[in-house]
């Protein structure tokens, strides 16, 4: 990590798992923070109180053309078992300033924080968006933390499934973990390829989990699928209808807030990619089809989405 060990240190604070790998094996013997030795190691960096990890991903989300050997492997949220409840129903916000979680509530001197950070945290607390259902809906991985207080409280298998569904109404594509102490085996939570376009694990993160019985009414998970293409113009319609979406804010004539985009479609032998953190997006030619896909699969991670709007808007597009 020659290249870059000041980026590492300067970015302990944030949450993604960045990955820096020409080498298999060397995936199953992370190290922690930064390293001495430079080459094919990978870095889990840490965050405390950051609350929106979606300016990280996007900063080491680089494209595959700039040949770049640093690359976000995936974001991993850690949830606490005993208070992720509570904090996913903080609306207006008191139970994250009584535990000092908002950026207004840590920051000493107010001038640190931009104008907009400071309006856009309270408008977040208004909506009821809470720090919890932005780090669950840009995770890729999720570890439920912290599961041997609820096992010593009793009722365990059902406080977990609360939780493991209350979760899933947010995302319904990543996989959730139960740990202690942070306890798991790494092969979970490293090699991700969350940002990738090839590979059967990129196709898995398109497949909604079993459906929740909870529905979150703030952000939720929403998958949109037609038949694959007959045309290549369809590719650029879809082009238009993220660029739509995305950069208007709109689905349907409804405003809407979309953090996470990821999708595949199919023309023949063509195939691509769909990523997308927030307003930014990229559509990546892919080599190969994983098993299982035989359909274009869009799905949306955000606010006021619906299944009914996101497909009308994109029908519309593919006129
Ligand atoms: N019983 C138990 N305690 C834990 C576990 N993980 C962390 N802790 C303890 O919980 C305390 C607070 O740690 P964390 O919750 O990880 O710290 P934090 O996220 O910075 O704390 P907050 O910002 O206040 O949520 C420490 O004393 C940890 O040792 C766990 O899985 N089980």
């Amino acid at each position: 990590m020659d290249d870059i060990p000041d980026l590492v240190t300067d970015l302990t604070e944030v949450s993604p798992v960045l990955s820096k790998s020409n080498n298999k094996e060397s995936q199953t013997q992370p190290e922690i923070k930064k390293e001495s030795q430079g080459q094919d190691r990978l870095h889990f960096i840490g965050n405390y109180g950051i609350a929106d990890p979606a300016p990280v991903a996007k900063m080491f989300w680089l494209d595959e053309g700039l040949s770049s050997n640093v690359y976000i492997d995936g974001v991993v949220t850690v949830v606490d078992s005993e208070n992720i409840i509570k904090c996913l129903d903080d609306v207006g916000g008191h139970w994250h300033t009584e535990n000092n979680h908002l950026k207004t509530a840590q920051s000493s001197d107010k001038d640190e924080l931009t104008e907009e950070e400071i309006k856009d945290e309270h408008q977040k607390l208004q909506e009821g968006i809470t720090t919890a259902h932005l780090q669950i809906a840009l995770a890729d991985s999720i570890l439920i933390n912290k599961v041997d207080k609820l096992e010593k409280k009793g009722d365990y298998e059902n406080k977990l499934s609360q939780i493991e569904n209350r979760i899933r109404s947010i995302n319904n594509t990543s996989p959730m973990h139960p740990t202690s102490f942070g306890d798991i085996d790494l092969e979970k939570i490293l090699d991700l390829k969350a940002f990738d376009s090839e590979g059967v694990k990129f196709s898995q993160s398109l497949n909604i989990l079993e459906n929740s019985v909870y529905h979150d009414d703030r952000i939720t998970t929403i998958t949109v699928t037609c038949e694959f293409f007959h045309d290549l113009e369809s590719f650029r319609k879809v082009e238009s209808f993220l660029q739509y979406i995305l950069w208007e804010n709109t689905v349907n004539g409804k405003e809407v807030e979309i953090h996470r985009t990821k999708g595949i479609m199919v023309c023949g032998s063509h195939i691509k990619v769909i990523q997308g953190v927030r307003e930014t997006y990229d559509i990546i030619d892919a080599k190969q089809l994983a098993p299982g896909i035989d359909e274009n699969k869009f799905v949306f991670i955000g606010k006021n989405l619906t299944h009914d709007d996101l497909k009308a808007e994109l029908f519309r597009f593919l006129e």
